[in-house]
């Protein structure tokens, strides 16, 4: 078994768990649930530097990447350092978030907030939702279409943004459908932990222009961004980058002065 598919065994354990032990009816009571949300492709369309920073204590890949910073504090530094949107893990056994992070965001920042899981139920986009996300994601390898076009169109019935994740040319051809916002291609190969940015050039070409592109993972310099964009990339998802820093608000302020030099 990889590491993802190990990932998604356990997610279904803890869906059931969680949907057995708090109600949708609870989760739809919360105020954030009818609150309206923020579209994360308009915001990447309209923003100069198009960064996603995303909150990540640790990974499968890296292990513990930063376990002394406060989400709140975080949420704000990002927003002050002007990115587009902000990524919350929320996987607790494998990345060390939780949906309490999301919500300590929430309460931080009005920046467009995507939930960062593992999604395999509509139940987690009730809770996506009533935690104050405005985007969820889809991965295109752990999901069939089926699967895609009633998480999707569910979530969009929620008003959330859909950014569907994909690794290669197969996961992107069963993907493609009106449903989706933003098309992420992930540079690291979630089975092995390769990384490379090769991938999201290769694919680009086959994105069509109606979904705003998005290049997530292994982004840690000016210039990988720069090039990203001549393959029309309007949306770059950094993580370790500026988690690993003791600030990483000020690692993502200084990061972007250098982008718009
Ligand atoms: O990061 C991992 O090790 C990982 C392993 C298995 C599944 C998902 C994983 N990461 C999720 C992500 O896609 C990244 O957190 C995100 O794109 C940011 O990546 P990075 O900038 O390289 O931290």
């Amino acid at each position: 078994m990889n590491i993802l598919d190990k990932i998604v065994a356990d997610k279904y354990i803890e869906v059931a768990l969680k949907q057995s032990l708090i109600p949708v009816k609870q989760l739809e009571a919360s105020v954030l649930f009818d609150s309206p949300t923020t579209s994360l492709a308009t915001a990447l369309k309209a923003s100069k530097t198009g960064i996603i920073a995303e909150h990540k204590r640790r990974s499968p890949s890296k292990s513990i990447i930063n376990q002394n910073v406060n989400v709140w504090d975080v949420a704000q530094h990002y927003a002050d350092a002007g990115v587009a949107g902000m990524s919350v893990l929320t996987d607790s056994k494998y990345f060390g978030g939780s949906l309490e992070d999301l919500l300590l965001a929430r309460s931080s920042t009005h920046l467009p907030l995507l939930r960062k899981e593992f999604i395999i139920d509509e139940y987690q986009l009730i809770e996506a939702k009533a935690h104050g996300a405005d985007v969820i994601l889809l991965i295109a390898a752990i999901l069939t279409r089926d699967k895609i076009k009633a998480l999707s169109e569910f979530a969009k019935s929620l008003n959330l943004d859909v950014l569907l994740e994909v690794h290669n040319k197969e996961e992107l051809d069963k993907s493609l459908m009106p449903s989706l916002d933003m098309l992420g291609v992930n540079n690291r190969n979630l089975k092995t932990f390769e990384v490379s940015t090769a991938i999201s050039k290769e694919l680009s070409e086959h994105i069509p222009d109606d979904f705003v592109k998005v290049s997530e993972s292994g982004i840690s310099s000016i210039e990988a961004i720069k090039d990203l964009k001549q393959y029309g990339y309007e949306g770059f998802l950094i993580g370790e980058n500026f988690m690993k820093t003791d600030d990483p608000g000020s690692s993502a302020t200084e990061f972007i002065k250098k982008l718009a030099l």
